[in-house]
């Protein structure tokens, strides 16, 4: 498939497959865009992109669908989400599937020097001293997206062949920027009801159905049993108990997603397989990602996005591959209306 400029200086992969399409950029595995045709025929996006963002590999980008890999958030050593949004993938393979109506790519990233020895990061970051593979299959239909990330284990860097019994742990997660028209219309609902989350803007509280598991002290922020209202800060980690079906949620972004038809409500399925064991639920509102500290965010963009993220997001659950082990942990969004 071949590699086009993207917007920016980005240079990536534009697929497309049933009059949708998404745009995959090499520098992150980065997702930049997805989307399907309106009412009028007009392309209608469907990922949010900060309007802000350096679209140029020299920074990481924001919206859109990062890939934080070998660690979530700051929990860790490492800089923000670590380092895989931030190096040059490569795409080793891509096709369409006519039994499967949809086309696909994947994208490959492989330890390098700089990888394992942190200075992917000026200065340093933490060495990650490991060889790997990590694998992104990017799966397009005319109504859905499938994203499938793969990690392997492919021994201790530096160690001249030689086994490491050692293990490769890390955390990660599929960041995904939804758009939506206003969010104060957005609603989830499904696989999160009633399952403990932290609370990130809580002081890490441990909380379910919105209640400060230890003190039984209401929340702030108001969540009904069968579905959360994102009308506010948030910034949660959802601890699935038992994953081992996946967990299934509706994600509601409201009207006014396609021009040609303002008055039309746009709904999806999101599935994400046992891999993931958290779910993260981000929108920074007026008190995180805004002014000075974080030009690269729209002041005003938390008004038109909601992040649900498939993850491995806490460091104590962290995957940890013996060598010639891999990991995977697929999402499946599809679009209701
Ligand atoms: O790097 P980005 O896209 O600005 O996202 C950062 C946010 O990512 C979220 O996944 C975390 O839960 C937040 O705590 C964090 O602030």
């Amino acid at each position: 498939m071949a590699e086009a400029d993207l917007r920016g200086g980005l240079k990536g992969v534009r697929l497309s497959y049933g009059g949708a399409t998404v745009e995959v950029a090499l520098f992150g595995a980065h997702i930049l865009s997805w989307t399907t045709p309106g009412a009028s025929g007009a392309p209608v996006e469907r990922l949010w992109l900060s309007s802000c963002s350096p679209l140029d590999g020299s920074a990481p980008i924001r919206g859109g669908i990062p890939i934080a890999w070998p660690q979530f958030a700051t929990d860790g050593a490492m800089p923000l989400h670590g380092f895989a949004r931030e190096r040059l993938w490569a795409v080793v393979d891509s096709s369409d599937d006519a039994a499967h109506a949809s086309a696909s790519l994947t994208l490959e990233l492989s330890d390098s020097p700089h990888t394992a020895d942190g200075t992917w990061r000026s200065p340093a970051a933490p060495p990650f001293p490991w060889r790997f593979r990590l694998r992104l299959k990017v799966t397009l239909g005319a109504t859905h997206l499938q994203l499938a990330l793969e990690a392997t284990n492919l021994g201790r860097a530096a160690m001249g062949g030689e086994e490491s019994a050692e293990r490769m742990a890390f955390t990660t997660c599929l960041h995904t920027y939804f758009r939506s028209a206003d969010s104060t219309q957005v609603r989830l609902s499904g696989g999160l009801q009633g399952v403990q989350f932290v609370d990130k803007v809580d002081g890490m509280k441990v909380k379910r159905h919105g209640v400060d598991v230890a003190s039984q002290t209401p929340d702030s922020l108001t969540v009904e049993e069968a579905a959360m209202e994102s009308n506010g800060f948030v910034d949660r980690i959802y601890c699935h108990e038992n994953p081992s079906k996946g967990i299934a949620q509706v994600l509601h972004v409201g009207r006014g997603l396609d021009p040609s038809a303002p008055e039309a409500e746009s709904t999806y399925d999101l599935h994400q397989s046992a891999g993931f064991s958290n779910t993260v639920v981000f929108n920074p509102w007026k008190e995180g990602k805004r002014g000075p500290a974080h030009p690269d965010f729209d002041d005003d963009g938390y008004k038109y996005m909601i992040c649900v993220e498939p993850a491995v997001a806490k460091p104590s659950q962290a995957v940890e591959l013996k060598q010639g082990e891999s990991w995977k942990g697929e999402c499946l969004i599809s679009i209701r209306n």
